[in-house]
């Protein structure tokens, strides 16, 4: 089943500039997928499109076949529900003066979703590897791969669909990168993933399929393991280029 479904998007912060040029991508479900570009190629604008903060100036996008309408509260009430988000930098994105507990359910509160909130609150911390007893304690007191965690555990309280991630690992340091690489390669079993990263090696080991955006054009995409076996764009390739290689080690499989 296609999750999202993007054709022949485009889109500019200014009438001048488009900063998107014809993409269309699809997201099936159970399928993650990572959206892979260098800085400015737009992928944070595209994922501001499919959470609704931008319209696109052409083309369409559809989630489970819906248009997506930004203008319709109910809409964008049921699209929220199904599609959450986990952002870079751990530090902004909790509200230093709330409680863990505060911080996880506010997805099920403003979203009106019925049944036990403590308890799902306790469920989403479970999944993402964090004591029960972090409810009553404030983002400052948690290090940057726990806070990570805490916002995974807020994007993933209501049950979405499908997790947008920008960038979500790039602001921890490498051992902490790969035990959150981790924990979404063991979420991406249960939910679908799209994963936005300059770092095609944390890509690599996590998405099944990946798209190659340059300058807000996509270059390539398909099956992960296929194209970083026989990259045919040479975006593609200076990107593959720029991935470190450990001695001894695959160039993909260095970074993991
Ligand atoms: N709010 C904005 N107003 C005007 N231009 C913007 C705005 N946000 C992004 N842009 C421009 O749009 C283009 C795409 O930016 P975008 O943030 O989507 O790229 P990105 O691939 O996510 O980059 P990064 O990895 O650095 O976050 C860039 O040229 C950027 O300067």
């Amino acid at each position: 089943m296609t999750l999202i479904d993007m054709r022949d998007v485009s889109f500019g912060y200014s009438r001048q500039r488009k900063v998107l040029h014809g993409v269309s991508l699809s997201v099936r479900q159970g399928v993650s997928v990572g959206l892979v570009g260098e800085s400015g190629s737009g992928k944070t604008t595209i994922l501001r499109l499919l959470l609704g903060l931008a319209r696109p100036t052409g083309g369409s996008i559809t989630f489970d076949g819906s248009s997506l309408d930004p203008s319709s509260r109910t809409f964008m009430r049921d699209y929220r529900r199904s599609v959450q988000a986990v952002f870079q930098d751990p530090y902004s994105s909790l509200d230093p003066r709330q409680k863990v507990h505060d911080i996880i359910s506010e997805p099920l509160q403003s979203l009106r979703i019925p049944g036990s909130h403590p308890d799902a609150v306790a469920a989403a911390l479970d999944a993402v590897g964090l004591p029960a007893d972090a409810i009553n304690r404030y983002p400052h007191e948690f290090s940057g791969g726990q806070r990570q965690r805490i916002a995974i555990a807020r994007a993933i309280v209501a049950r979405p669909q499908l997790v947008l991630a920008d960038e979500a690992v790039s602001a921890l340091d490498l051992s902490t990168r790969i035990r959150i690489v981790d924990l979404f390669k063991r979420l991406a079993q249960s939910m679908t993933l799209v994963f936005v990263s300059h770092d095609l090696g944390v890509v690599a080991s996590l998405c099944e399929e990946i798209i190659i955006l340059e300058r807000g054009h996509i270059v390539e995409s398909g099956r992960t393991r296929a194209i970083l076996d026989n990259p045919q764009h040479p975006y593609t390739q200076k990107l593959l280029q720029s991935v470190p290689r450990m001695p001894g080690q695959g160039r993909t499989r260095g970074k993991q």
